[in-house]
């Protein structure tokens, strides 16, 4: 099975989302689709399955094209279901009764539900109304729901939300689990660190296009990563090419941009030195490329502004963009962007 996006461009009026994209996404694959806010993940999911006009461009599975006829929607829509929003929940209705539902509309040979039941852990709730669940036990039913149609091609717009990370964790392996199915899956999160457990490929939506896209299976090369000031900086220098500088003071510097283990060493002891945040060593994760795309690189030339090099605290918020009122806040919004990766080697 393949699933091919081609030339596709959509519009809402005078405002162009999506502008001639073009992928093509095998069988047995997870795509993480990674943007901020408002870029188009909901337009590309709802144009694809065809629930808005599309203005320009084909939706091909497995080198069908599907128009816009109504023999045509209804065949595609046997073959992609796209995460129910909880308000589209029957509050009076069981949970069972949802996942029943979608089984007789889209797997009705299915007979047994109790599987993905106890699958997800939901036996202790499944059989109460709807209207006494918690957030997060509506957002398991509703990837309850999605496992019972079964469909090769399946959309989760933000499936995470409202999840312990116990339930995150249970998630995360159960969409590896029925991948191996043979599933096409596009996950749109901004749990970007969550993305990198799972996703065989992340596509960043960007200037109305899948701007960049990695492959985590080719996307071998590692860096150490830390965090240093822009005032700092220059104790590293000099530093490799490629070396990236990003915000939130974050920087990755190519482990293969020296000759000797004995230069790497150095410079995990010197980060560790200057900053009182965790180094690792790793890939570049989702979260760095998001960084590096969306609020870009920031110079590593050294700060001459101060030539005494007794920076105050005033000047590095002016270098870093911070207010003071932010400041406060700097250290765990790092944190949130940029944590340390499960795979990383940390120091
Ligand atoms: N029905 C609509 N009519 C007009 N404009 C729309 C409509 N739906 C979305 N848009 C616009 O299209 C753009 C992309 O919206 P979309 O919901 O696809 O973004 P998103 O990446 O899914 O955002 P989020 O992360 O907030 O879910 C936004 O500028 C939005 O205002």
């Amino acid at each position: 099975m393949s699933l091919q996006v081609k030339d596709l461009t959509i519009s809402y009026g005078s405002n162009v989302v999506l502008k001639d994209i073009n992928f093509t996404i095998q069988d047995n694959t997870i795509i993480g689709l990674v943007a901020p806010n408002g870029t188009g993940k909901t337009t590309l999911f709802n144009a694809i399955i065809r629930f808005i006009p599309i203005n320009k461009g084909q939706i091909i599975v497995d080198g069908k094209v599907y128009k816009n006829t109504t023999r045509d929607v209804r065949a595609l829509h046997k073959l992609v279901t796209f995460f129910p929003d909880q308000a589209e929940l029957y509050e009076d209705f069981t949970g069972v009764e949802h996942i029943q539902m979608y089984r007789d509309i889209w797997n009705p040979e299915e007979k047994d539900v109790q599987k993905i039941i106890d699958r997800l852990n939901m036996d202790g709730y499944v059989r109460d109304k709807v209207k006494t669940y918690s957030l997060g036990m509506r957002q398991r039913l509703c990837f309850a729901m999605m496992i019972a149609a079964n469909t090769k091609i399946m959309f989760m717009d933000e499936i995470m939300n409202g999840l312990d990370p116990v339930n995150v964790e249970l998630v995360s392996r159960v969409l590896q689990e029925i991948k191996e199915e043979g599933k096409i899956i596009i996950v749109a999160s901004h749990l970007l660190g969550n993305l990198d457990d799972y996703s065989d490929e992340i596509y960043f939506l960007n200037n109305k296009d899948v701007y960049f896209s990695y492959d985590r299976k080719t996307n071998t090369r590692e860096f150490i990563k830390g965090y240093v000031s822009k005032d700092k900086l220059e104790a590293l220098q000099p530093l490799p090419a490629d070396t990236l500088y990003l915000e939130t003071d974050r920087i990755c510097i190519p482990l293969d941009g020296f000759e000797h283990d004995y230069d790497r060493f150095e410079v995990v002891e010197l980060l560790r030195s200057l900053s009182d945040e965790e180094v690792s060593i790793g890939v570049l994760g989702t979260q760095e490329h998001y960084l590096r795309i969306y609020k870009g690189e920031q110079s590593l030339e050294p700060d001459t502004s101060d030539g005494e090099g007794g920076q105050t605290d005033e000047d590095d918020e002016t270098v870093t963009g911070y207010t003071a009122e932010e400041s406060g806040t700097r250290k765990s919004r790092r944190r949130e962007e940029t944590s340390v990766a499960d795979s990383d080697t940390r120091f």
